[in-house]
């Protein structure tokens, strides 16, 4: 299967579930990989064709900076949704970092795989 992926997407917003965590913006970083046939736009050079990395990257970046939840767990889940509904991809993988979160680790966070059926 072709992929296309993101990684490192870096986008600040407020996350956790402490009372400090509440009042503070942290950086989270978001990896993606996302299933797409990538031999059409091979053959016909235009972006039209593509899985455009760059509109998925905005989308993640106004919804994520916008979003105010306690666990990655979830924001994980809806920004899997939002690429799924929205960019006609079919499956995909996102691992969301959480960096400097557990003192020792340089980051933590979850990894979800999730298609169209799930
Ligand atoms: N599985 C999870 N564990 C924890 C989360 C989480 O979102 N998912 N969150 C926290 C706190 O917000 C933590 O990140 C603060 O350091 C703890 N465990």
């Amino acid at each position: 299967m072709d992929k296309v992926f993101i990684e490192a997407l870096e986008i600040e917003t407020v996350i956790g579930i402490y009372d400090w965590e509440r009042r503070i913006r942290q950086p989270l970083l978001f990896d993606l990989e996302m299933g797409f046939d990538n031999r059409v736009p091979a053959a016909s050079d235009d972006i039209a064709d593509t899985l455009n990395y760059k509109a998925v990257s905005k989308r993640l970046i106004e919804y994520v900076s916008q979003s105010e939840f306690g666990l990655v767990e979830t924001l994980a889940e809806r920004c899997a949704q939002i690429v799924l509904d929205e960019f006609g991809v079919d499956w995909l993988r996102l691992k969301l970092s959480k960096p400097g979160a557990v003192r020792g680790a340089r980051a933590v966070g979850v990894i979800i795989e999730r298609g169209r059926a799930d």
